[in-house]
């Protein structure tokens, strides 16, 4: 069983990456939701429609690793499906987190094949990159309703193709994640700012 202390200081963290994300615009309205890994079979998650910036304890539960709620009365992240897929793949992952900015939203329904980003250094954010020079594709799927539907369609690919180190839902937003909260927060900001530069390049060289 987990330990208690860890259910806290995860939770904590989530919130304070909530409040971080909201004061940048980037969980508008309730959008978004968050998770952490608190062993092998289960993880904490935010709860279904809560405003992401003014999260206290209330808003989360404990989830099994197939999704279950194992915390009474409780009702998980509508996109819980998307969450315990990624765990489920890789053991080392610690936390994931997804988000719902503008210019995430408006980049994935200008590249419903992809977005590249390549020849920024902040490139060297995201794991495994150490030069600017290198070409990094973000998929993009077609939103659905249908979570496990979309979460068994994005796992298709990430069997057909090396893993990305995050994806964008067309019109919805950005997923991604690290070993820890603060690896997956910190690439939540790189993509964010990739992402701005990325959609202000285009509207400059239009
Ligand atoms: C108001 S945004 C629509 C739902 C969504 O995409 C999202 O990220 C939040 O859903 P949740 O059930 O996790 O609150
Ligand atoms: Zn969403």
């Amino acid at each position: 069983m987990f330990r208690t202390e860890d259910l806290g200081a995860r939770t904590e963290e989530l919130i304070r990456a909530g409040r971080f994300f909201f004061e940048r615009g980037w969980v508008p309205a309730t959008a978004g939701n968050f998770s952490a890994r608190l062993d092998e079979r289960h993880l904490v998650i935010t709860a279904s429609g809560r405003h992401k910036g003014e999260l206290d304890a209330e808003g989360f539960l404990v989830v099994g690793q197939e999704g279950e709620v194992l915390s009474p009365g409780r009702k998980p992240s509508a996109e819980t499906a998307l969450h315990v897929m990624l765990y489920r793949r890789e053991p080392s992952l610690g936390a994931v987190l997804h988000t719902h900015s503008r210019s995430a939203t408006l980049l994935s329904r200008l590249s419903p094949g992809g977005v590249v980003l390549e020849g920024y250094e902040v490139l060297k954010a995201l794991p495994g990159v150490d030069t600017h020079a290198v070409r990094l594709e973000v998929p993009v799927f077609p939103n659905d309703q249908d979570i496990p539907r979309l979460a068994a369609h994005v796992e298709h690919y990430f069997r057909e193709h090396p893993e990305p180190r995050g994806y964008l839902i067309e019109g919805h937003g950005l997923y991604t994640w690290g070993r820890t909260v603060g690896d997956a927060r910190r690439h939540v900001e790189a993509f964010e700012f990739l992402f701005e530069c990325e959609l202000e390049l285009r509207r400059l060289t239009r």
